[in-house]
């Protein structure tokens, strides 16, 4: 049995997206999402489920950090989730006057909290469930909370089906250590994170290897270094899988151009949208080219 380490503790959407990627494996609650990653880098888990990026509030910066400091990790699978939430506070608990949780949850229910518990402070806190585990502490009045988390923790539910934006997805990704790479379906999703130099037009050149090959981007984010001010890297996922000609041309342009380039990962979608195939960028279309390139070189052709 596969260990999982998970962005916990128990009861929150990570979890449950856990459980959809690896239900029959032994799930491991830890605390942060890097703490989750870093189980993965020192054995002590065989891989990790974390969340990406949400509909509504963007990208989960924590994961991006992550996955572009210390050993390598690749994303296999991916999962998205709807969301919405759960208010929860103490059994017979007074005036709410705090209310916790993620800081991507409390920005999902901002006008909820406004019309509905409008003299409560939010209060970020590290995990939705994290928040509710402070609750029953007595450091919160209520926490924003994911439904499931009313399983794991004595709290009464003040309200169920909260969010400000009612269709919102959030995404989450099994990371583990490179390894063999899933199979390419046709709907795949590849990520890299790219330390471009700094100079001009560097973004613009990554972006136009990916625009030339006829490759659709999905996600474009950018992290500082951390080390020089005004220094990024370039996080971009996009359609397709590094066993497809097309993408591991693309990737080796993009190695090029890139003072470092990390491979994230290529896996099938969640979605299942299939990757748009523009008039010659197909497969066929780069295998024909390069064999043709290779004619030419032994001139076998005039
Ligand atoms: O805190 C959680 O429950 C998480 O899994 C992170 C998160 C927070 C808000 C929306 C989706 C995921």
């Amino acid at each position: 049995m596969s260990r999982i380490a998970y962005f916990g503790p128990q009861g929150t959407f990570t979890e449950q997206a856990a459980r959809a990627l690896a239900g029959g494996e032994e799930l491991i609650p830890v605390e942060t999402v890097r703490l989750a990653m870093t189980a993965v880098r020192e054995g002590e888990a065989d891989a990790a489920c974390v969340p990406i990026e949400n509909s509504v509030e963007g990208v989960v910066p924590a994961t991006l950090d992550a996955l572009s400091e210390s050993t390598p990790l690749v994303a296999v699978a991916e999962h998205i989730l709807p969301v919405h939430f759960s208010v929860l506070a103490r059994r017979g608990g007074g005036d709410i006057k705090t209310v916790a949780s993620h800081p991507h949850a409390l920005a999902q229910v901002r006008e909820w909290l406004e019309a509905n518990l409008p003299d409560a402070r939010p209060v970020a806190s590290s995990s939705t469930s994290a928040a509710a585990v402070g609750v029953l502490d007595g450091q919160f009045d209520a926490a924003v909370c994911a439904p499931v988390a009313v399983e794991h923790y004595d709290l009464e539910v003040l309200a169920t089906e909260v969010a400000d934006v009612s269709d919102a997805v959030t995404r989450f990704l099994l990371v583990r250590p490179p390894g063999e790479l899933p199979e390419p379906t046709g709907a795949d999703r590849t990520s890299v994170v790219a330390a471009a130099v700094n100079r001009t037009g560097t973004l613009a050149e990554l972006l136009t290897a990916l625009a030339d090959r006829g490759i659709n981007l999905t996600r474009l984010d950018a992290r500082p270094t951390r080390n020089n001010f005004g220094e990024y890297r370039f996080f971009m996922d996009f359609e397709g899988h590094v066993a497809e000609p097309r993408i591991l041309d693309a990737l080796t342009a993009l190695r090029r151009l890139c003072r470092n380039l990390r491979f994230l990962g290529s896996h099938p979608r969640a979605d299942g949208t299939r990757s748009t195939i523009e008039p010659g960028a197909g497969n066929d279309d780069f295998v024909d080219a390069a064999m043709w390139a290779d004619a030419v070189r032994k001139g076998d052709l005039a």
